[in-house]
């Protein structure tokens, strides 16, 4: 007898054809752990004691070439990945005390013959739904299979046995930063976010508005931007749709030392309301360069504010940086205001788009009932073959408003049929239900049912998550 966190359909099917043997599910002794007979395969989450195999395992792992490391590919810095120098001794002691430290880490392990040949984990996070509502979410992050046993179903078995925790522990939604697009979709990840980089010419940088806004700006230094960021970034994140909570000790490495690239420090600027509080903050660079024509790079690398006001002050001074002559921002909203406050708009040059967060519905009546939906209306949809996650197969009732919605399972004839990711790429609200229509990844059965769906789904201002993990 399986336990009820590995099926035998996708998991374990999946592994024994990978693997060959023709083999047989044993009957694991603990609710966490497979194996298949004759190959000592193993999935769970690892111990303290193994967590130092599962750092090594990483930066192996990732260190192919369409990894892109956030922030140094993101704009051509110089920022060498992998790190030059493995770890030291203390300093995998150091990671792996503080990796098992945190509460908030899920991970999982594949061990072959007893040796950790691949890992991932969940971080708990909440997420801001449409509506502005706060849901438990699981961030699949850092995720690695060494490169001779890959391509066997490893990634696979810890996926579905993240997917089943994440239910246990009440997380009715996943999501992740894809390394390459191609591999999660398998999964029911779908893209839901974008993000952007974009490019300004300094002299073309002129604001339609150049009255200051009320309030103060003060560049500060790293202990005084390591404060604010977390009180900033709290109100502003349940402010926009699919923001995230923040990580633990996310900006505790912030700092105002070079690191030893060209790149130099980064720098923090605050604003400050007229009665003191902070209510916005950006970190930005000016690299250096031997060529004089690269020099005045002004790169901001992350902006927040909780109102308008801090957010038009930050801007206006990082635009008119004396001795700069470009401004450069990643990752941005593809809907940037800043674009509308410029007397040319065109001058705000798009020079990057990807996917950010891709999202994966794990309970999808929870789900559908935690946001809010801007119109009233009812929609009746089936929801293709679920392998991962086989609750969600079938149709499903969506009566929903403003005030809140229900959704249950119903026998009534569906308005349109799709799959787990085009539905989980329309959560967010951002992925239009007509494009997703056109190219065919939503299958109506009423002509107005597209329409329907689309007028449900849609959020302004577009989701956005500014931080990866
Ligand atoms: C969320 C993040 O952390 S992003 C970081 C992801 N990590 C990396 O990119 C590091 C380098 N890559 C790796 O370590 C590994 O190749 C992984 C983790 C991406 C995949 O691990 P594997 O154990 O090989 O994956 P697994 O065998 O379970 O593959 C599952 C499916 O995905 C496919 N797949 C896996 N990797 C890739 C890839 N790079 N490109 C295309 N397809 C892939 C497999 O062919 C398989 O397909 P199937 O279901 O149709 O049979």
């Amino acid at each position: 007898m399986l336990p009820p966190s590995v099926r035998r359909g996708d998991v374990d099917d999946h592994l024994s054809s990978r693997i060959g043997t023709g083999a047989e599910i044993t009957s694991p002794d603990s609710p966490s752990i497979y194996k298949v007979v004759g190959v000592a395969t193993e999935i769970r989450a690892f111990k303290r004691s193994e967590a130092i195999d599962y750092l090594k395992v990483l930066p192996y792992a990732n260190g192919l070439p369409h990894w892109e490391p956030a922030p140094a590919a993101w704009y051509g810095g110089s920022a060498a990945w992998p790190p030059r120098q493995p770890m030291t001794q203390d300093q995998l002691e150091a990671a792996a005390e503080k990796l098992m430290a945190s509460e908030r880490f899920h991970p999982q392990a594949a061990f072959v013959d007893g040796r950790l040949v691949g890992a991932s984990a969940m971080l708990s996070f909440e997420i801001t739904v449409p509506g502005l509502n706060q849901l438990p979410m699981g961030g699949v992050t850092a995720t690695g299979v060494v490169a001779t046993h890959r391509r066997r179903g490893l990634l696979r078995g810890m996926i579905q046995a993240m997917f089943d925790e994440a239910l246990d522990r009440g997380e009715p939604v996943a999501a992740l930063s894809a390394s390459e697009g191609s591999i999660y979709g398998r999964f029911g990840f779908s893209p839901a976010t974008v993000r952007t980089r974009w490019e300004i010419e300094r002299p073309e940088a002129t604001l339609r508005e150049a009255e200051q806004p009320p309030g103060s700006l003060e560049l500060v230094d790293a202990a005084m931007a390591r404060e604010a960021w977390p009180a900033v970034h709290d109100i502003a994140r349940k402010d926009r749709v699919g923001e995230l909570s923040a990580r633990a000790g996310q900006w505790a490495g912030l700092s105002d030392e070079a690191d030893g690239t060209d790149d130099g420090p980064l720098r923090y600027l605050i604003h400050r309301t007229p009665e003191g509080d902070i209510d916005g903050i950006a970190n930005f660079r000016l690299p250096w360069s031997p060529r004089l024509e690269d020099t005045g790079t002004l790169i901001v690398e992350a902006l927040q504010a909780t109102n308008n006001n801090a957010y038009r002050a930050l801007w206006q001074l990082l635009l008119d940086f004396d001795l700069t002559k470009r401004i450069v921002a990643a990752p941005r909203p593809a809907d940037e205001p800043l674009r509308w406050m410029l007397h040319n708009p065109r001058a705000l040059r798009v020079t990057r788009q990807s996917d950010n967060l891709w999202v994966r519905l794990l309970e999808v009546p929870t789900a559908l009932e935690s946001r809010s939906y801007d119109v009233a209306g009812g929609i009746t949809l089936t929801i293709d073959d679920d392998a991962m996650c086989p609750a969600n197969t079938g149709t499903w009732r969506l009566d929903a408003g403003p005030d809140g919605a229900t959704c249950a399972r119903t026998n009534a004839q569906p308005d349109l049929t799709l799959d787990i990711q085009a539905l989980s790429s329309l959560y967010l609200g951002g992925v239009s239900a007509a494009l997703l229509a056109s190219a065919d990844r939503i299958r109506p059965h009423r002509p107005e049912a597209v329409t329907t769906l689309s007028r449900l789904f849609r959020v302004d201002p577009e989701p956005f998550n500014s931080f990866a993990f």
